[in-house]
């Protein structure tokens, strides 16, 4: 399956929004208080223009100023209701809006966690970070800011449309009328402006992942000197994410000059016409001045959502970016249950049957394989630079599902298994172990649920029966030892021994040692030999690695190139594989 996110097709704004009011279900009541706060603080703000209207018509022009005195206090009494609704609704949406980007940071994340090694694989992790945390946050700021004043907006035109209308029709018809051509313009232009803030997101992913690649590889940068290249990498994506901000800010910006523009039209139509009617007898200046106050009331709110328009709309472009993920789905999906997985009993522990394997956008890396590996042998998997040795390991710990074929994991279809069942069987110490930050002990134990609860003299007396005593004293402070993600506060091979530590004490079925010892001194290679050898008799173990000193106690050793694995016999014969040249074809 093609995982690259940025190879994603966007979807129009009503799919977007369809598929943002399905996240929004768990909000449903919130949503519904605040919006009848909304509706109560329209409400008033449409009754007054009319109160004051009718107050002037009836109590100042008749000089009736007991009658002003009642309104007036009326009039406040509503303002009073009205800056309370007005409070009310910014907290409530602000709370939902900081709920909902926790859901959906929350819900994204979960999400990667799910995806399989082909989905990283294909994309930046700058871009990934860029969107957990820019765009999430720009679907925030819509909802937590915007969302509120644009239907609060949609409220008070709709209520001021009404009063205009019910007022008088002509007039209150020829005030609409700008109103439909801002609709027209809207609807032209909105999928253009999507568009733009869509390339504009994309780019400030890009530089996210240009400054992770940097940061990420800043000695190789330093020590080939280097610094201007990537200073000219940064610039290029820089120099883009730039252009793409300036036209989305210019696109975002077109909105408001043509709302203004004809909002400003339709106050002169009001007062054109409004003068003319008084003129004839047919209105009144009280009624005038309550009209101008709605077409205001009308057009001050379209001019509100001229400028909320392109937050919507670069809301709805990092929604898209956002919804891509999570409506990803991993390829790696468990297979229904054929078989009674008690009643096959077959002495292999791995079948690799007619195995073919290809990356995503990658050349074929395995051509019909078959092999099989007994419990309680010992493999090794030996083979030039791009062989296809790291490719096979990852096959049998199933970090990818063949393109063709089966492997059979105890006879059974490997997809069949769980994910915690097969992970708890299948042990796979990394060319390049990752460290958590974290205490040794932490380290150790990621990913064991047989010893989480152990106190550390408990899970010290475990590691020293697994004799793995020898390798946690490489390490002064024992389990209570600080590391550090980020930070080489461990030598590569320090790693490499936790790593070893932590997939031992899973006590797997199957251990697959990738490279693990290369970065090992020969001392401690002796001492993991040792450690491999006390590994309960039903463990099968499989090594891949250049130093041939490595492999010479295998009970078979697989030579993988150019698409085969070949069992190579004895070690006399795999040294001579791997000397006429049988190199990548
Ligand atoms: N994630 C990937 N996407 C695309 N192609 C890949 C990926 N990983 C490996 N390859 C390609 O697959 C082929 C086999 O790679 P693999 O890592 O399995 O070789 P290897 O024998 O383990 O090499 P080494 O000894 O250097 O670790 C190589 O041509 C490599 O470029």
């Amino acid at each position: 399956m093609d995982y690259n996110l940025n190879k994603k097709q966007e979807t129009s704004t009503r799919t977007a929004l369809k598929k943002m009011l399905v996240f929004m279900r768990d909000e449903k009541r919130s949503l519904l208080f605040a919006f009848l706060v909304m509706i109560l603080n329209a409400g008033i703000s449409m009754l007054t223009p009319y109160i004051i209207g009718y107050t002037i018509d009836h109590y100042i022009q008749t000089k009736e100023y007991r009658g002003l005195i009642d309104f007036s206090v009326l009039l406040f009494v509503l303002y009073l209701i009205w800056a309370g609704t007005q409070y009310a609704q910014t907290q409530l949406m602000g709370s939902i809006g900081q709920r909902m980007l926790y859901a959906l940071r929350n819900e994204v994340f979960n999400k990667l966690q799910q995806l399989p090694v082909a989905f990283f694989n294909q994309n930046k992790s700058g871009d990934l970070i860029s969107r957990i945390n820019n765009d999430t946050d720009k679907v925030n700021q819509f909802f937590s800011q915007s969302l509120m004043r644009f239907v609060n907006s949609i409220f008070l035109m709709v209520g001021a449309a009404a009063f205009m209308l019910s007022i008088h029709v002509e007039l209150g018809a020829a005030t609409l009328v700008p109103a439909v051509f801002i609709l027209l313009f809207v609807l032209i232009i909105s999928p253009w402006v999507k568009r733009k803030n869509a390339i504009s997101l994309k780019s400030s992913g890009g530089l996210s992942a240009q400054i992770q690649e940097s940061l990420q590889n800043f000695k190789t940068i330093i020590t080939f000197n280097r610094r201007d290249y990537f200073r000219k990498r940064f610039d290029l994506a820089n120099q883009d994410n730039y252009k793409t901000s300036i036209v989305a800010g210019l696109s975002n910006g077109l909105f408001t000059p043509v709302f203004t523009l004809f909002s400003e039209l339709a106050q002169l139509i009001v007062l054109v016409l409004g003068i003319y009617l008084i003129s004839k007898g047919q209105f009144t200046i009280g009624l005038l001045i309550s009209f101008i106050a709605y077409a205001d009331s009308f057009y001050r709110p379209l001019r509100q959502i001229a400028a909320l328009w392109a937050g919507f709309q670069t809301a709805m472009a990092a929604w898209d970016r956002i919804s891509v993920i999570l409506g990803l789905e991993s390829t790696l999906i468990e297979k229904p249950v054929k078989t009674n997985l008690h009643a096959i009993h077959t002495p292999s522990v791995i079948e690799f049957k007619n195995v073919s394997f290809q990356y995503p956008d990658g050349k074929k890396v395995l051509h019909h394989i078959n092999f099989n590996m007994l419990a309680g042998k010992t493999y090794a998997l030996v083979g030039p630079t791009g062989g296809g040795k790291t490719t096979t390991a990852s096959l049998i710990a199933r970090l990818y599902d063949p393109s063709e074929g089966e492997i059979l994991l105890n006879g059974i279809d490997i997809r069949t298994y769980k994910s915690e069942e097969r992970t708890k069987l299948i042990g796979f110490i990394l060319q390049e172990p990752f460290l958590f930050t974290g205490t040794l002990r932490e380290n150790i134990l990621y990913g064991n649920e047989l010893y989480k609860n152990s106190s550390n003299e408990e899970l010290i007396k475990i590691i020293y029966e697994a004799g793995l005593s020898g390798l946690l004293m490489r390490f002064e402070k024992g389990l209570d030892t600080e590391l550090k993600a980020t930070v080489d506060s461990v030598s590569l091979g320090q790693k490499q021994l936790i790593a070893f530590i932590r997939a031992v004490l899973r006590r797997p079925k199957i251990l697959i040692l990738d490279e693990a010892t290369a970065n090992i001194d020969t001392v401690t290679e002796k001492l993991l030999e040792e450690i491999l050898n006390k590994l309960p008799k039903e463990t099968t173990r499989v090594i891949i690695a250049h130093r041939l000193n490595t492999i010479e106690n295998a009970d078979e050793i697989f030579f993988v190139n150019a698409g085969e694995v070949t069992a190579a016999g004895t070690l006399d014969n795999a040294l001579d594989m791997l000397l006429e040249g049988k190199r990548v074809s």
